[in-house]
C-alpha cells in the first residue's frame, strides 16, 4: 500500500481522537497528522498509547488562522484532509454563536483554500444531520442526502454554512471531496457535557440527570466506532463529490435513553430532574443510510452491545472524564509536531 499523508483535524477530541486511534492502528503505512487547537473538548492523555508510533504526529495549531494552515498545507502536502475539528455543543452555541461562526465556518474555508492549492486526493468534511432540521413524530419519515438544509440552531447553522463552503470548492475548483452527515455518536472519550456521558457521569456521581423539556425528543444514536468505519469506507471507496448520511437505524428518546442508563447503573428515576427546554429544541432526527449501505457499510454495534461497553468504559475509566471535569489536562501535550512558523 502507497504511503499517504493523511490530515486529521480535531484529532484531541470525541470522534476525531476515535479516529485517529482507528486509523493509526488500522493503517501503518498510512501517516496520520492530527491537528487540534486543544481548546476545552480536546484532550491527548487519549492517545498516549500511540504518541510513540511512527506514523503518528501532533500539530497543535489553529484551522482559522490561514497563516499557519496555507505554509502547513505548502509544505506537508497531505494527500487526504478528514475534518472533524468544530465547536460542537448546541447549547453553547445558543449562548456563545459567535465562537461557532469562526470555528465552523471560516476555520472550514481557510483549510478548504490550503486545500485547493496543493492537489490534495481529497477532502472529507464531516458534518452532521443536524443541518436538515427536524422531523416530526411520524416514524416513516427520515432525512436522506436529498433533504432541504433548514438548520435552526447556530450550531447546525454553522454546519450547514461549512457543507455550502465545501461543496463550494468542489463546485467551483474541483477539490475532490464528500460530505458525511452523521447521527448523535457516543462512546468511549466523549466529553461529559453531551447527553449520554453526562447522565453516565451523574449517576456515578449521585447527581441528578437534567433532562429537557418532557424529554420525548428522539434522537438517532450511532456508535463512534461504527462511525469511524463509515468514514474510513467514504475515504477509500466515496464517488467524489457524494453526499452520505451516517445513521445507527436507532431511534430513542432521551427519556428512554436515561432511563435505560439508570437500569444499568442500578440508579432509582428519582436521578431525573425534568428542567426547562432548549430553545428551539429540534423534536426528532431520524436517517436513512441506505446510500452508505450501498457502499457496503453496516454498523457493528447494536445500540444494548453499545451502551454497556460505553457504561463499563466510563466505570473503567472514572479518571478520565473526572480530570476533564476538573480542568486537568488543558496542556497535556507530549509529541508536538512544530509547526512551519518554528521551522
Ligand atoms: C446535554 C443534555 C441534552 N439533553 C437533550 C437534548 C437533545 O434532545 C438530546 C441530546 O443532546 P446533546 O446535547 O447530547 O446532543 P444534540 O443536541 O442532539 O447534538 C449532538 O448530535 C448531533 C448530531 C451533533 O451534530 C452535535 O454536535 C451533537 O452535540 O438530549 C437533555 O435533555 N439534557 C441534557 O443535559
Amino acid at each position: 500500500m502507497a504511503r499517504k499523508k493523511i490530515l486529521v483535524t480535531g484529532g484531541a477530541g470525541f470522534i476525531g481522537g476515535n479516529f485517529v486511534q482507528y486509523m493509526v492502528n488500522k493503517y501503518p503505512a498510512y501517516d496520520i497528522y492530527n491537528l487540534d487547537l486543544l481548546t476545552y473538548a480536546g484532550d491527548l492523555t487519549k492517545h498516549r498509547n500511540i504518541e510513540s508510533r511512527d506514523n503518528y504526529f501532533f500539530i497543535k495549531a489553529d484551522i482559522a488562522d490561514p497563516d499557519t494552515m496555507i505554509p502547513l498545507f505548502d509544505k506537508e502536502r497531505f494527500d487526504y484532509v478528514v475534518h472533524f475539528a468544530a465547536e460542537s455543543h448546541v447549547d453553547r452555541s445558543i449562548t456563545d454563536p459567535g465562537v461557532f461562526v469562526r470555528t465552523n465556518v471560516l476555520g472550514t474555508q481557510v483549510l478548504l483554500e490550503a486545500s485547493k492549492r496543493i492537489g490534495l486526493s481529497k477532502f472529507i468534511h464531516v458534518s452532521t444531520d443536524e443541518v436538515y432540521g427536524e422531523l416530526d413524530f411520524d416514524p416513516n419519515t427520515f432525512f436522506t442526502e436529498d433533504t432541504p438544509l433548514q438548520p435552526n440552531s447556530p450550531y447546525s447553522a454553522s454546519k450547514a454554512s461549512s457543507d455550502l463552503l465545501v461543496r463550494a470548492y468542489y463546485e467551483t475548483y474541483g477539490l475532490p471531496m464528500n460530505i458525511t452527515r452523521c447521527s448523535n455518536n457516543y462512546g468511549p472519550y466523549q466529553f461529559p457535557e453531551k447527553l449520554i456521558p453526562l447522565t453516565i457521569s451523574r449517576l456515578l456521581t449521585n447527581e441528578k440527570v437534567p433532562i429537557y423539556g418532557d424529554g420525548k425528543n428522539i434522537r438517532d444514536w450511532l456508535h463512534v466506532s461504527d462511525h469511524c468505519s463509515a468514514i474510513d469506507l467514504i475515504l477509500h471507496e466515496g464517488g467524489n463529490g457524494e453526499i452520505y448520511n451516517v445513521g445507527g437505524y436507532n431511534e430513542l428518546s432521551n427519556l428512554e435513553i436515561v432511563k435505560m442508563i439508570m437500569a444499568i447503573l442500578g440508579k432509582s428515576e428519582g436521578f431525573i430532574e425534568f428542567v426547562p427546554d432548549r430553545l428551539g429544541h429540534d423534536k426528532r432526527y431520524a436517517i436513512n443510510p441506505a446510500k452508505l449501505a450501498e457502499l457496503g457499510w453496516k454498523p457493528a454495534y447494536t445500540f444494548e452491545n453499545g451502551i454497556g461497553q460505553t457504561i463499563l468504559w466510563y466505570l473503567e475509566n472514572k479518571q478520565w472524564w473526572e480530570g476533564i471535569l476538573n480542568g486537568e489536562y488543558e496542556h497535556y501535550f507530549s509529541k508536538q509536531y512544530v509547526s512551519l512558523k518554528n521551522g
